[in-house]
């Protein structure tokens, strides 16, 4: 079966010689939630306009399900729904109308039954007669999906669904992508949020300066990079660590009164127990410890931090 989007060498340089995308290579598999995680300025929305056919490329190609961005663009572009950043609609119109009007855009023939399930889906369905204006911040941002629904696509984009939205509405933005997912709806959705991308993604992209940095299954990631660390909270503080504790890559800080042990979950011996008679034998008395899992957080940080080092 063909990818749901196959994009390769994507890259773009706009004519004030900013290079927003670098060389991407990415597939997205039919049916899966991909999330792209990046800070401001990182390339996200300019993937998502050149997938969508409102920016050129420089250099590569697109394919939607097998069809070309360029060669086959109605084709393409057809498969495709997408949710802007920002929200503009027309404001005096009803949701009804403005639904059923995006699926006319692509020519397809009016379906009631459809637009009405998407509505129903939205719990939209109620406020289907009001004007768009009448509406509050988070049901306007749900007629922005049933709008980019209303041509029946197999391809999401959502580009920052949830950037400044209040928790309530955040997860139930979740739960209405998973359940587009069930449907087998392809969903791809950039996000500055860490926990977002944890919550519901089912692979991981992060994008930095234009360039993939990393695409991986989310369980993947967290198994790969899961790494705990042990902290260790000093009776006395230490001006430095003792030499014989030389063989483990410890860290002092805290004016000597911490020290923080990075060991791996999956291993089969984790080095705490020799770490702690070793403590025990430099002399080193502990008060407290405690453990810390590495999140995706912590991963998104030090990728970052360490391609602009
Ligand atoms: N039309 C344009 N002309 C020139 N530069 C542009 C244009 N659109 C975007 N850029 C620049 O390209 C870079 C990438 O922008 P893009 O909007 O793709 O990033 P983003 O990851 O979506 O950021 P954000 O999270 O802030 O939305 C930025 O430096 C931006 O200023």
């Amino acid at each position: 079966m063909t990818n749901a989007l196959s994009i390769k060498n994507l890259s773009k340089t706009y004519d004030t010689g900013l290079t927003a995308l670098n060389g991407v290579d990415l597939d997205i598999r039919r049916g899966e939630i991909l999330a792209l995680l990046g800070p401001n300025g990182a390339g996200k929305t300019t993937l998502i306009s050149i997938v969508c056919g409102l920016v050129n490329p420089s250099t590569g190609t697109v394919a939607v399900e097998g069809h070309d961005i360029i060669q086959d663009y109605r084709k393409a572009r057809a498969l495709i729904g997408l949710v802007p950043q920002e929200l503009h609609t027309e404001t005096f119109e009803t949701v009804w109308d403005t639904v059923s009007y995006s699926r006319g855009l692509f020519g397809k023939k009016p379906a009631p039954q459809l637009v009405e399930q998407i509505l129903k889906d939205l719990s939209l369905f109620e406020k289907k007669d009001s004007k768009i204006m009448a509406l509050s911040g988070g049901m306007k941002r749900r007629v922005m999906i049933a709008k980019a629904l209303a041509h029946e696509p197999r391809i999401l984009f959502l580009d920052e669904p949830t950037a400044g939205v209040d928790v309530e509405l955040r997860k139930d933005m979740w739960r209405l992508v998973k359940r587009l997912r069930d449907t087998g709806v392809t969903i791809i959705l950039t996000t500055h949020y860490i926990e977002e991308a944890e919550e519901i993604a089912d692979r991981v992209g992060v994008i930095n300066r234009g360039r993939l940095l990393l695409v991986e299954d989310k369980a993947e990631l967290m198994r790969k990079l899961g790494q705990k660390q042990l902290v260790l909270e000093l009776q006395k503080p230490l001006e430095q660590l003792p030499e014989a504790l030389s063989d483990y890559a410890l860290e002092l800080s805290d004016g000597g009164t911490r020290i923080t042990y990075h060991y791996d979950t999956q291993a089969t011996r984790t080095g705490i127990a020799s770490l702690l008679a070793a403590l025990a034998g430099a002399g080193v008395t502990v008060k407290d410890l405690d453990t810390e899992q590495r999140s995706l957080e912590d991963i998104f940080v030090s990728l970052v931090v360490e391609e602009s080092q």
